[in-house]
């Protein structure tokens, strides 16, 4: 497939279907551009995150092809998937189940520098093998003073554990983070603040984003396009400012009713 320079990610006729020969991705096409959000709504068990995981790679498609640039992640061997591990990375929704209750943060966060040492990232220059002074840099731009470097994450609270592993995401420069319903678990006020860090990282990293909720105000807050996903199907598409057009879908009217209140 021929993938256009602006192109991050393209998936083409995606399907997945569990052993219980349910489609909870059924024939799913989108693309994803260089420096936008896009947001993918629908109520829980619409498939959202098996669609996730089949971006990352966690899962194997059924149908369909998904390309991450011009490597088809759909036919990926070792090499490929190497590549894409690098340049698509993940945030999900419990914080607290992705860092290692056993290790500091500063383990934590440093994993996956530590372990791809020829990754230079533009934010770190002059002090990428300076491991401490990476560390620190990496929390202050998550908006964390170095402290909390030494401790571990029972001692952090939900969105500070949120920041840590936003902070990980950021740390090998990708070119796409998958954003799982990163606020799902936290505090409303606290939600607010995670997703103006997110906004403000993307602006200054240039990353795409494919952020992904049942919230339908957050998705509108955070992307520049939204999908809408009801039963493994896209049954809606659009950019954010047509979200109050009456050309919307009824399944996103309806969505519409409970974010309107
Ligand atoms: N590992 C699995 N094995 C079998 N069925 C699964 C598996 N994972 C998900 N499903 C089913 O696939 C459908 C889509 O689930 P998925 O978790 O992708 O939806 P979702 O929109 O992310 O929902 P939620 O927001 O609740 O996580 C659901 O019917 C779910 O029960």
């Amino acid at each position: 497939m021929r993938i256009v320079e602006q192109e991050v990610l393209v998936a083409k006729n995606v399907t997945k279907q569990y052993s219980s020969g349910q489609k909870a991705v059924d024939q799913v096409s989108f693309v994803i551009k260089k420096d936008e959000c896009l947001g993918l709504v629908g109520e829980s068990g619409s498939g959202k995150s098996t669609l996730a995981r089949c971006v990352l790679a966690l899962e194997k498609v059924d149908q369909g092809e998904i390309w991450f640039k011009e490597k088809p992640l759909h036919l990926a061997n070792k090499e490929d998937l190497r590549y894409i591990r690098r340049e698509v990375q993940a945030v999900f929704q419990n914080p607290a189940a992705a860092l290692n209750p056993k290790l500091k943060i500063i383990d934590s966060l440093m994993e996956p520098l530590d372990f791809q040492k020829n990754i230079q990232p533009s934010f770190l220059k002059g002090i990428r093998h300076q491991r401490e002074k990476a560390a620190e840099q990496l929390l202050e731009m998550v908006e964390l003073p170095s402290k909390y470097l030494s401790c571990y994450p029972h001692e952090l609270s939900g969105g500070q554990k949120q920041r840590v592993t936003i902070a990980r995401a950021i740390s090998i420069e990708p070119a796409l983070i998958i954003l799982d319903e990163p606020t799902a678990s936290l505090d409303v006020s606290v939600q607010a603040k995670i997703m103006n860090l997110l906004k403000d990282l993307q602006q200054y990293l240039g990353v795409s984003y494919l952020f992904i909720s049942h919230d339908l105000a957050a998705v509108n807050f955070m992307s520049d396009r939204i999908m809408v996903m009801k039963q493994g199907k896209i049954v809606d598409e659009f950019s954010k400012y047509d979200l109050f057009s009456l050309k919307r879908e009824p399944y996103t009217k309806e969505l519409l009713h409970v974010f309107e209140g």
